[in-house]
Order: structure tokens, then sequence, then C-alpha cells
């Protein structure tokens, strides 16, 4: 025992010098960045959470690309659109991999999520599998049941949130896991206290926890991972993260095959077969779990961020919405899909969420695979490279000098009609941006509509005072993405059209979602 501390001690010196001497075959200076101390360069400057508020101070000190050093690992921030694109897009060729900083997440992983791979052959059968479904026209095809779970959600809120309020998580979650269990396997989640949304959660929660730099100290120091299995607590907790994963995965898959109507499980099991893929069920399942994982939290939070913007940013954005959802829907029926074109304003407000409150305010890091010259600066291969889209949608220069504001207003041209071409970095960069998009998107964009059309949004009411509890607009968590702490808020008619209107949908339960996706699934065979 004593022999492996002493070998794992001497491993981490040499590699720790190793790295720092790691030789450049430019005469160009790195970036700028915070003074590095000898052997640990910036360790002790790094953010131990909320780093992007960091990486903001950081872009007004040194700049929009900025070098950090962390243990001889090169780190490099960007932090405005023009850099990111100019690397992360145009150069997409060399810096479209992910950082291999993560041999805990590795672990738990087996190699099997599409997020963590490299930029592979292995991993552009997943894209091309992904977009295949994923893309605008297939994504086009499942507005009906995402409308079906926004119409759930308004019942939902109107029988259950009104009044002093409530925790509203819990609501839009299922919402939201309902539409991706619907579509990639076939089956509704009816509540938020589902075992399989529950599970969901949990293991988003670990690999949330797992990719954070520094939570695991084998991450820096790879050597560790010959310990024994007591002196490596990583490795039991790394196996269960995977064996749960594996089961889930594997049991909503065999669900979808079996199912009798149309999912996305079915169809890309065909897909593979019939295309004869290299790539066995098991891969195929995880896939799917990626997808899942993906799709959960960044469009759940992006709508509880809206939340907090009805109840801290002030009425006019909402009076602006109601104007125009009145002129175009009218009373008497819930906002659709086909209203689309003729409601500009709130396609602003579903852009301005995903500015105001990008889900992953840190990005998801890239990593360059060859050395490049930048604006006179060397980026050393093998950098992680942050797309710091915190600061890159504070860019006053592109969104006007109120960035930490929620206006909608400034995605629209003059005419009040137009979306304006601004750079949205909330879905990441170049061949590695988000293929959910579309599908994201759309969905936030029905549940949007529908909520402004039907409630009058506020702040919970605290039941010792009566009065109603204030909501920090900034308090979140610090993670792969950002959610707004728990909060109360109520959601109350604002007329009574609306009870009219959601009651005569009701509770959607009894509804046919089998019909809807044969339905999809009948679309699917024209594209
Ligand atoms: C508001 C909601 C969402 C946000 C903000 C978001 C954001 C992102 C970001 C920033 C990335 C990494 C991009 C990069 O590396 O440059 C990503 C990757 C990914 N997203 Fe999304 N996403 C959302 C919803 C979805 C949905 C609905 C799906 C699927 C149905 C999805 C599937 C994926 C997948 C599979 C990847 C991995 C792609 C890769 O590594 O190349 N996402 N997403």
């Amino acid at each position: 025992m004593y022999s492996t501390t002493l070998i794992a001690i001497f491993g981490l010196l040499v590699g720790v010098y190793i790295i720092t001497c790691r030789k450049s075959t430019s005469s160009l200076p790195l970036p700028p960045g915070p003074k590095p101390l000898p052997i640990i360069g910036n360790v002790h400057q790094a953010p131990k959470s909320h780093g992007w508020r960091t990486y903001r101070e950081w872009s007004k000190q040194y700049g929009p690309i900025v070098h950090v050093n962390m243990l001889g690992q090169p780190v490099i921030i960007l932090s405005t659109s023009e850099v990111a694109h100019e690397l992360l897009a145009k150069r997409g060729s060399i810096f479209s991999d992910r950082p291999r900083l993560f041999l805990a997440t590795e672990l738990a992983l087996k190699g099997l999520n599409i997020l963590m791979m490299n930029y592979t052959e292995q991993f552009r059968q997943h894209q091309r599998l992904q977009v295949s479904v994923l893309n605008a026209t297939p994504a086009a095809a499942y507005l009906p049941i995402q409308t079906l779970e926004s119409q759930q959600l308004m019942h939902d809120l109107l029988e259950n949130a009104g009044g002093a309020g409530t925790d509203v998580q819990g609501h839009f979650q299922r919402a939201v896991a309902s539409i991706i269990h619907t579509l990639l396997y076939g089956f509704r989640v009816k509540g938020y206290n589902d075992p399989g949304l529950c599970a969901v959660i949990k293991f988003n929660e670990e690999f949330s926890e797992f990719i954070q730099v520094g939570s695991h100290i084998v991450d820096q120091f790879p050597v560790l991972n010959n310990l024994p299995g007591f002196l490596a607590p990583w490795k039991a907790k790394a196996e269960n993260h995977y064996q749960g994963k594996h089961h889930l995965r594997h049991q909503n898959f065999k669900r979808g095959v079996e199912s009798d109507a149309w999912n996305i499980s079915k169809h890309l099991q065909k897909t593979v077969e019939k295309d004869n893929l290299d790539m066995p069920l098991e891969e195929l399942a995880f896939e799917l779990g990626t997808m899942i994982d993906a799709a959960l939290d960044g469009t759940t939070d992006s709508l509880i961020w809206l939340v907090v913007a009805c109840v801290t940013q002030g009425q006019s954005f909402i009076v602006k919405a109601r104007e125009e959802l009145d002129a175009v829907v009218g009373r008497d029926r819930l906002p659709v899909s086909e209203d689309k074109p003729n409601l500009p304003y709130i396609a602003a407000i579903v852009e301005e969420i995903f500015r105001w409150r990008p889900a992953g305010p840190e990005g998801v890091p890239h990593l360059n695979r060859e050395e490049t010259v930048y604006n006179g600066y060397t980026i050393p291969k093998g950098s992680v490279i942050v797309p710091n889209v915190w600061t890159i949608s504070r860019e006053e220069a592109l969104f006007g000098a109120d960035p930490d504001d929620f206006v909608p207003d400034r995605w629209l041209e003059e005419d009040g009609k137009t979306l304006k071409a601004l750079p949205a970095a909330a879905f990441g960069y170049g061949r590695r941006t988000c293929p959910g998009r579309y599908f994201a998107r759309n969905a936030i964009w029905i549940v949007v509509a529908q909520l402004l059309w039907s409630f009058d949004i506020k702040a919970g009411l605290s039941e010792e005072t009566g009065e109603p509890i204030d909501i920090d607009p900034l308090a979140c968590t610090y993670g792969l993405v950002m959610r707004a702490l728990p909060f109360k808020a109520s959601f109350n008619p604002r007329g009574p059209w609306v009870r009219e209107v959601i009651d005569r949908v009701g509770d959607t339960y009894s509804k046919d979602h089998e019909t809807l996706l044969n339905e999809i699934g009948a679309e699917f065979t024209k594209l």
C-alpha cells in the first residue's frame, strides 16, 4: 500500500513536470490572462463555483481570449461571438474534440456518452442518426406531441399552482420529460414523481458533478487510478452510475421497440439494421438515453427562467406579448404552432430566455487537436476551450447597453415583425452545435405562448406573512446547467375565458397519443 502511494505521488509529480514543460512550435505568446505561479499555474485563482462570473471579469480585464494554466493544462476562455465562431466553427476541423480531463466521468460512461466523445468516425455515425431525427424538418413533425404536453401543463398549473403558489419545477419537468419519453420510447410521463423521471434527474445530477473540474482528484492525476478500490472511491461511484444508466436505458429502449406505435427508438433501430451500421444495440440505447439527458435539463430550465423573468423583470414584455396574443389568437382557444409566423414577439421572448439565462453559461468545453495561431496568440495543441456563453450573450456591441435585463425587443427589427440575425450562443458552436436546438425551440415556443396567453404569473406568498416572497433572479445552481434555485410562483388565470378554454381540453391523458405517434411515423416515410 505504502509503495503504491509513493509510486502515485512520484507519477503525479513527473506528470505535472512533463505537462508544464510542453513545448510549442510557435514563437508567438499565449493569450493574456491572470499571472500564474510555477507548477500549479492559476489553480489558486480558479473559481470554485459559478465560474462564468469570474470569466466575465477576466474578459473585461484581459480581452476576448484569455489563457489560464491549470496545473500545466492550458485553458482558453473565449468571450465574444466573433472569436468563438472563428475558432470553434470556422476552424472546426481542429476544434471539435472534447477534453480528456474527466477520467472519473469516462469510467462512469465507458465511452458511451455522445456528448463526451471525440469527433471520431464513431461520433459522426451517432451524429448522423441524431440529425436524422432532430433536424428542422423531423422536429416539425413532433409539434402535435409538444402541443399535447403543453396543454397538459396548462391544465396542471391551473389546477395546482394558483393561490399562494407552489414550487413549479416539477410540473415543467414532467411536461418536458413526457414530450421526450413519448417521442423516443412511446410512453407518457404522467407525474413528476414518476420513477423513470426521478432516475433521469438523479443521473443528470451525478453526471453534472462528475464533469466538474476538480471534483475527483483522479481527473487531474490519472495515475491515481492505479490505487486499490478502497483508496479510490470514484471507481465504485463511477461503476454504480454506469450500471444504473445501463439498466434504465436498456429497459426504456426495449419498451420503445416493443411498443405498438411508431417512436424514435424503433425508427433508429430500423435505420441501424437497414444501413448495416456497425453499432451494437447497447450503444444505440445509450444514444437515446443521452438525448433524454440532454433534452430534459436545458429545456426545463429555460422554461423555469421564463417564470423567473415574469416575476422579476417588470410587466412590459408581458403586456406586449398579450397584445400580440389577443390580436392573433383571440380568447376562444389556446395558441397553436400554426400561429407562430404571426407571433414574432413570442419568438423574441424565446431567444431572450436563451440569451438572458443560457442553460449552460460556461458552454460545453471543446479541445483542439492541433496547435494554432489566432490574432497573434498561440493556442497550444490540447487546450481546453471554454466558450464563455454567459459573457458572449452579454456583448454590449451586439445586444445593447442593458445586457443583464430581460428585453425581448432587442431581437426584433424596426418593423417589429422580423427577428434580427443576432448570434445565439446557448446551443454551442460548429460541428458540435446542439442537434436538439430545433426540437427545444419548438417545445419552448408552444409552452411560452400558452403560458402567457393563460396566466398572471406572480411570486408565491409566504405562509407566515402572506406577503410575496422575494425571488433573486441570479440565484442558481452550479453544474453543467444553470438552474434557478427552488422558488414558489403562482399561476392564476388572467380572465374567466382561460378556465373555459383549458377545461374544454381538460386532462389529456385519455387522448390517444399512439395515433399521434403513428401520424408522425407516416410523416417520416415522406422525408
Ligand atoms: C434549451 C435547451 C437546450 C440547450 C440550451 C442545449 C445546449 C447544448 C449545448 C451547449 C451543447 C454542446 C454544444 C457544443 O459542444 O458546442 C449541446 C449538445 C447536445 N445536445 Fe443540446 N441543448 C438543449 C436541448 C437539447 C435537446 C432538446 C436535445 C435532444 C432532443 C439535445 C441534444 C443534445 C445532444 C445529443 C448533444 C451532444 C452533441 C455533441 O456533443 O456534439 N439538446 N446542447
